[in-house]
């Protein structure tokens, strides 16, 4: 499990290290760093580091401060330097100087964009942990002008070091080399990071407890349950889907393949679309109605189940069954137009809500807007249930306060039917005994995983999706 922590507690965490540490040292750490995997991505570009040009765009702070250090360390390789300075009058002093012993050359903005076109590799150190807002014209200026591949010094200027929010002109880092301990821009903002390195400081100590996680394979194929020698199709946990219609029975055909492949439980589907759903997965017992279902370790409830009474009727029986519920797509719209269907939940039993942003809109009466871990966490308090909100990134919220992030591979995920699929796995672990919010993250993984293995680098489909589950679990066992 990757620990992420907000700005706000880094900051803390280096005050207390920069007190027992000598002058200089962390930021000296940190650009070793970031200089050893920048002469990694020039080798990797164009296949030598000695004689390559680098350009350093470097702001006011100790963000900039790492990337003339950075450059003072490259010059030892033999990597030609320039820094172009954004504000010279604020430039770090000391990184500067040692810049300037290295043999590197310092120009003003006005005459960076002569370097940036013939740069091999630029530094971006306008801004760091202390940035407020999109890139000032003069750095967007300069950063637009870049062709070469960017390194983000610690977190892509311009965007939100805490929302991974984007709000203007931002830099686009083929790589970002992050100091200490992951920021939550790195797990919300992918496409802006692009590839992501930590490098130790010896922050670790002073950091405590993460603010978000983010799962990594072995933490959730520890989580997905195994069969034991003395399980059977009950033992493992019966789910029940609620979806689909006889006019829409794709949703049902989805979810419920999705459950059937995610684990090897007992999958009861309980609606309209049951002659459909028995052809395509003959192992699932179907009937035409929750009421005769029969007994269920969890039910996964609401795509394609329409928002009338005979949904609401639905939501509100299986609410009331006593065991976890996940509800999706139609049921959360639902819950945010008729709460009163939640006094049906028996106290105590888990819930789990699937918001794509309209719905949490509905939900909350208000968009995620850019702080969507913030907004998650809100909704998850106010529901008393975990809270998957979707978006490119997925934002899990626990009511208790714990939050992970998925960040996915790509966006092939964007397509049709995806969110049943979710809702078939999410319900299939729950039913298998797992606390509801690694239930959430951990298929929020595993669809995210199968979702790239499906797509291979070209559009999919969520029935591919479906099928490429069992390949996603191998992966994550191997
Ligand atoms: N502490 C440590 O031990 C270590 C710290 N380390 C490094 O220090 C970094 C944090 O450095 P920091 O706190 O000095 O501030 P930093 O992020 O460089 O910002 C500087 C100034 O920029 C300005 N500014 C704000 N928004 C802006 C925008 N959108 N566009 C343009 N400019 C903008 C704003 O000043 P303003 O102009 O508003 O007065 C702000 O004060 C951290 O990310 C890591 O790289 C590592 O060396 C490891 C050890
Ligand atoms: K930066």
């Amino acid at each position: 499990m990757q620990g992420i922590w907000t700005t706000e507690r880094i900051r803390a965490a280096e005050d207390r290290l920069l007190a027992v540490t000598p002058d200089g040292e962390l930021m000296r750490r940190a650009a070793f760093g970031l200089a050893t995997h920048t002469a990694a991505l020039l080798a990797g570009r164009t296949s030598g580091v000695s004689g390559r040009r680098a350009v350093l765009l470097v702001g006011s702070g100790n963000n900039g401060g790492d990337a003339l250090w950075a450059g003072a360390f490259l010059r030892r390789r033999n990597v030609a330097v320039t820094a172009v300075l954004l504000k010279p009058e604020r430039a770090h002093g000391a990184g500067l100087a040692a810049l300037r012993r290295s043999g590197g050359r310092v120009v003003s903005a006005e005459d960076g964009p002569q370097w940036i076109d013939r740069a091999d590799v630029v530094v971006d150190g306008i801004v760091g942990i202390s940035a407020r807002g999109p890139l000032r014209p003069d750095a967007a200026a300069l950063v637009e002008r870049a062709s070469a591949p960017i390194v983000a010094v610690d977190l892509p200027s311009g965007v939100d070091p805490d929302t991974g929010a984007v709000d203007g002109p931002a830099v686009r880092a083929a790589l970002t080399v992050t100091f200490g301990a992951l920021k939550p821009v790195h797990a919300l903002a992918p496409d802006a990071c692009g590839e992501v390195v930590l490098v130790d400081i010896g922050l670790r100590p002073e950091l405590g407890e993460p603010d978000l996680v983010r799962l990594d394979s072995p933490d959730v194929a520890a989580a997905w349950p195994v069969p034991g020698p003395g399980d059977d199709k009950y033992s493992q946990g019966v789910v029940g889907i609620a979806a689909g219609s006889a006019t829409y029975p794709g949703a049902a055909v989805l979810a419920a393949g999705s459950a059937v492949r995610a684990t090897s439980g007992l999958v009861r589907y309980a609606g309209h679309a049951a002659d459909v759903v028995r052809s395509r997965w003959p192992e699932i017992v179907a009937t035409g109605s929750v009421r005769d279902a029969g007994r269920v370790q969890a039910w996964a409830v609401g795509p394609g189940i329409g928002t009338g009474q005979e949904g609401r009727d639905v939501l509100r029986h299986v609410l009331g069954q006593g065991v976890p519920v996940c509800a999706d797509a139609d049921a959360t719209t639902i819950i945010a137009r008729s709460p009163e269907v939640l006094d049906a939940r028996d106290p105590g039993t888990p819930l789990v809500l699937t918001p794509h942003a309209g719905e949490f809109s509905r939900l909350m009466g208000e968009a995620p807007g850019a702080d969507r871990v913030a907004a998650a966490r809100d909704a998850a308090r106010r529901y008393d249930a975990v809270v998957l909100l979707k978006g490119h990134c997925t934002v899990v919220a626990a009511p208790d306060g714990r939050v992970a992030v998925n960040t996915p591979r790509g966006s092939w995920l964007a397509t049709a039917g995806s969110g049943d699929v979710l809702t078939g796995l999410l319900g299939a672990l729950l039913a298998a005994g797992l606390d509801p919010w690694l239930a959430a993250a951990s298929a929020a993984h595993v669809h995210a995983l199968a979702g790239s293995l499906a797509a291979g680098g070209v559009p999919t489909s969520a029935s591919a999706l479906v099928t490429a589950i069992p390949d996603a679990l191998r992966a994550l066992r191997s």
